[in-house]
């Protein structure tokens, strides 16, 4: 989430998602349905890239921006994303039980950064080619204590994608707002505290 403070009546809050996964997951799938609610078979695995879409979350309109990663070797050169996001989802596919393996390698980094992260299994069209029961997907989300886990299909509903980057948006936005409230808190305990404080200094040393 955007740190910075704006008075400005125009400013807009954003949240940066980075979507990340094992090769061949879905990540590029994902984000392309979430950002023109089509599934495309066809465009350049490798590219990565950041993509603007506006929602409107808690009745505040928000911009969220989508980091579409590609990593060759298994999170490798994680400063790219670690740096940017506010926010994560992390994708295997429930067809490729060793993609729920990379999945745990991702949630062992993202899991330190105190940002909401979603685990997401897709390809759930694929049921008859099931390899990840829905209950180990469950597992791993709670054990890194996600903040939500889905089962999805790039080429299914695109509702059910949106709901997987609004849910974590709002996750980080909730957040801004509890540490934004317990900043002014705080600002409005330490004037009082330092009264009593100096008080207290005069009582012993006078
Ligand atoms: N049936 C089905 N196929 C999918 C789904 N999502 C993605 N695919 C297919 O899976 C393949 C890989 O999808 P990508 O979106 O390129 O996967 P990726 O995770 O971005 O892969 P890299 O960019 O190479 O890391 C493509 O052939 C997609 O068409 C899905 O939900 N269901």
């Amino acid at each position: 989430m955007n740190q910075k403070k704006h008075k400005d009546a125009s400013y807009q809050p954003s949240c940066n998602v980075a979507i990340l996964g094992a090769v061949g997951v879905g990540k590029s799938a994902l984000v392309v349905k979430y950002l023109s609610k089509r599934f495309i078979t066809e465009y350049d695995p490798k590219h990565e890239g950041t993509y603007n879409r506006q929602e409107v979350i808690n009745n505040q309109e928000i911009t969220i921006r989508v980091m579409d990663t590609f990593d060759e070797e298994e999170c490798t050169n994680s400063e790219r994303y670690l740096d940017w996001a506010d926010a994560y989802v992390v994708v295997y596919s429930i067809t490729d039980r060793k993609s729920l393996a990379s999945s745990q390698a991702y949630l062992d980094i993202v899991s330190h950064t105190q940002c909401p992260v979603t685990l997401v299994g897709n390809k759930a069209d694929l049921e008859f080619d099931r390899n990840v029961a829905r209950q180990s997907g469950e597992r791993t989300a709670k054990e890194y204590s996600c903040t939500s886990f889905f089962e999805v299909s790039a080429c299914d509903q695109y509702s059910s994608v949106a709901q997987v980057f609004k849910s974590v948006a709002e996750a980080s936005i909730n957040l801004k707002n509890i540490r934004i409230q317990e900043d002014t808190e705080r600002r409005h305990i330490s004037p009082s505290f330092r009264i009593f404080n100096k008080s207290f200094k005069n009582l012993i040393f006078n």
